[in-house]
């Protein structure tokens, strides 16, 4: 009879998966602070430290019971839920909320995305250069100023670095970042509240130093907005206000976007992030190697480094994965441990995920075609096929929404998104469509 598992071993376990999810920030606010109190039967009680419960046990209530019952059932293969009870607080022990917001509050930056945390390496040492330059002087010297490339090559990361290095030397400044999303929503949310939210949202996005926009390829086919952001880009270039975007492609290749804006963007600097090379992987992970504390030797680092080459996101992915077995499952620092962390994450063997790969998969399981799959045909098998493969392109792969849209047969981003949501709701609500997704996920990584 194997041995029944242990409260702290079950939570470790857990851990170690959230933190692989999550992400070192998000785990250390809301995962790390819990304690577990006792196992008993179907429930494991955690104490969550009473100064910030109420966020903790929020979040929990909204998303990680869900994910927690989903990693305990394959650690302890059966059914055990999370029951939150609230401790006394210990003080100074936990990290508070207003301790990571100080002066990004107002700008929603991420207080991570700085120059210091940034490494320049040759994919992306000229849009570093500039972004150097637009932080010391903005609205000076290039103005807009656009950064482009990949997904996760790091963009978003340099464009709020000159928002946080701008809010370090100027505290009086005024600096908003929005995803383009963000200015679309808040835009349509002023028009259908009328008049006075009108004028608000004018003031909100006309009134700023430094605008920040983000993944401005989202505004592709929309004229209203595209209108709206070309008023509020006059206004703030001609009061000398710096504006940075970010897109993953040139505005020129944006579908549907007005002439005069990608005429107004020229006008500016805009300057490409390629994938980064070898020696600079090698320096992104020993960077977050060092600033999580951890001495994880060169080779090993250097084996991680060879093997991810993709983008910074997933290889940042690679390397919490790898971390969270240093904490949470006792793994010595070795070649050996990274390898199995390769190989969990495919990346040593089976089949390489391309779209194709998961069309054809699916498309088999469905008893349809590739050709079916990207065809306007609305029969509801189909349709089925396509949400589903549309799902697995984008939670098994890098593509961004607008990339799977064109895989397939060139539809919008938000029809994409629709479908990964509403299969992410099934897979949530009935059991049997999240063992059919991860037996077609088993198959699309390791064939039949
Ligand atoms: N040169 C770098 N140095 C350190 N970290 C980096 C670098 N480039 C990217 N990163 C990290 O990689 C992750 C992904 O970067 P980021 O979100 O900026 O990518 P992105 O290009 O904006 O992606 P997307 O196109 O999906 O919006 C972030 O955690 C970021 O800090």
């Amino acid at each position: 009879m194997t041995k029944p598992i242990t409260k702290e071993e079950l939570w470790s376990k857990v851990q170690a998966e959230f933190f692989t999810k999550l992400g070192r920030v998000t785990f250390s606010t809301y995962i790390e602070p819990l304690k577990p109190l006792t196992l008993e039967d179907t429930s494991l009680t955690l104490a969550v430290p009473s100064d910030m419960a109420q966020d903790i046990i929020d979040q929990w209530d909204s998303e990680y019971s869900m994910d927690f019952v989903q990693f305990a059932m394959s650690i302890a293969d059966g059914f055990i839920k999370p029951d939150l009870q609230v401790a006394e607080a210990k003080p100074n022990t936990i990290p508070t909320f207003s301790d990571n917001l100080s002066f990004t509050r107002e700008s929603d930056l991420n207080p991570d995305f700085t120059f210091e945390k940034f490494v320049i390496g040759s994919g992306n040492e000229n849009a570093y250069a500039v972004a150097r330059a637009v932080a010391d002087e903005p609205g000076q010297v290039y103005n807009p100023y656009l950064i482009y490339g990949g997904v996760g090559l790091g963009k978003t990361h340099l464009m709020q670095a000159i928002g946080n290095a701008y809010a370090v030397s100027t505290p009086s400044a005024h600096i908003k970042y929005a995803t383009a999303e963000d200015f679309l929503n808040d835009f349509t949310e002023s028009l259908r509240a009328g008049d006075g939210a009108t004028a608000a949202f004018k003031q909100e996005y006309r009134s700023v130093d430094l605008l920040l926009v983000d993944d401005i390829q989202f505004w592709s086919g929309k004229e209203k907005v595209q209108e709206e952001f070309f008023n509020t880009f006059n206004v703030l270039t001609k009061n000398g206000k710096q504006i940075v975007m970010t897109s993953d492609k040139l505005p020129t290749e944006i579908v549907d976007l007005q002439t005069r804006l990608t005429s107004r963007f020229e006008a500016g600097i805009m300057m490409d992030i390629q994938k980064p090379d070898l020696p600079t992987r090698v320096a992104i992970l020993q960077n977050l190697s060092e600033s999580d504390g951890l001495d994880i030797p060169n080779d090993v680092l250097e084996l991680i480094a060879e093997k991810i080459d993709s983008n910074v996101r997933s290889l940042e992915g690679a390397f919490h994965k790898f971390e969270a077995s240093l904490r949470y499952m006792n793994k010595p620092a070795t070649k050996e441990t990274a390898q199995q962390i390769l190989g969990d994450l495919n990346i040593n063997q089976g089949f390489k995920i391309t779209v194709e790969r998961i069309q054809q998969v699916v498309a088999d399981y469905y008893m349809q075609t590739i050709d079916d799959l990207k065809s306007s045909s609305r029969k509801k098998d189909l349709v089925t096929a396509r949400h589903v493969a549309m799902y697995l392109t984008r939670t098994l792969t890098n593509e961004s929404l607008p990339d799977i849209g064109r895989s397939f047969g060139g539809r919008d981003h938000s029809s994409v998104l629709h479908a990964t949501t509403k299969i992410t709701e099934k897979s949530e609500s009935d059991p049997r469509t999240k063992e059919m997704l991860d037996a077609l996920t088993d198959e699309i990584k390791h064939g039949k």
